[in-house]
């Protein structure tokens, strides 16, 4: 279990080389500064963003599928997990989907910012994104596991890998889907909170699964 920051900076720093070391430290010090204009985060999570923000998303990377295809993020917020994501792996595109107009524009910055040329941002509600075929999709506190699946189910193909965050409630959610749908997903236990597990899955989800 990862329970400190430096802990978590040796973790973060074993899935990736220097130069994403240094991205990532240049967004902390960019969100820490952002936060006191908007509420991206909670304050409090700030004397640990390297556990509760970096590593929590980091530990996304071996689960998903970073090399096949495109990884999508849903309900990207302050850019946890697609945008850690993305700056691990500046080879493998990206695309955060956020509706609210602030967090937009702070992505963007971040963006720009870190120069990350293999993500962008999709200012508008996924309801609204076009379809593509997605090969990885994350989502962080986004919705329930039942709405989050119909919600994204349309960009997701038999090659589809799913990684979702899901606090204590994991099991409980998996367990709520209907029976195919159960058969699709199992619970990783989290790295960064004893009690927290991540759905994890692989394929196309319909209404019918
Ligand atoms: C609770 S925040 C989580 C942010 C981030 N994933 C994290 O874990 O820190 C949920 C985010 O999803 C966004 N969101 C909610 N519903 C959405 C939708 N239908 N389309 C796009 N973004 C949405 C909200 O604006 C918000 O920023």
């Amino acid at each position: 279990m990862i329970a400190s920051e430096e802990q978590a900076r040796a973790y973060v720093g074993s899935l990736c080389d220097e130069e994403a070391m240094d991205r990532l430290s240049l967004l902390v010090g960019d969100l820490v500064e952002e936060n006191q204009q908007q509420n991206l985060v909670a304050k409090a999570t700030l004397e640990t963003v390297w556990q509760r923000h970096i590593a929590d998303s980091a530990q996304l990377l071996p689960l998903g599928s970073p090399t096949e295809g495109t990884w999508l993020d849903l309900g990207s917020g302050a850019g946890f997990p697609g945008l850690v994501i993305a700056a691990m792996r500046p080879e493998a595109p990206v695309v955060l989907v956020e509706s609210r107009k602030r967090r937009v524009e702070w992505l963007n910055r971040a963006l720009a910012r870190t120069g990350l040329s293999n993500c962008r941002v999709e200012g508008r509600r996924l309801e609204q994104v076009e379809r593509f075929a997605a090969g990885t999709i994350s989502a962080r506190a986004f919705a329930p596991l039942d709405r989050l699946l119909s919600l994204s189910a349309r960009f997701s193909t038999g090659a589809t890998s799913w990684v979702l965050p899901k606090g204590r409630s994991a099991e409980q959610e998996v367990q709520g889907l209907p029976r195919a749908g159960r058969a699709m997903f199992h619970v990783e236990q989290s790295l960064t909170d004893p009690e927290a597990g991540i759905v994890v899955g692989r394929g196309q989800w319909s209404e019918k699964s």
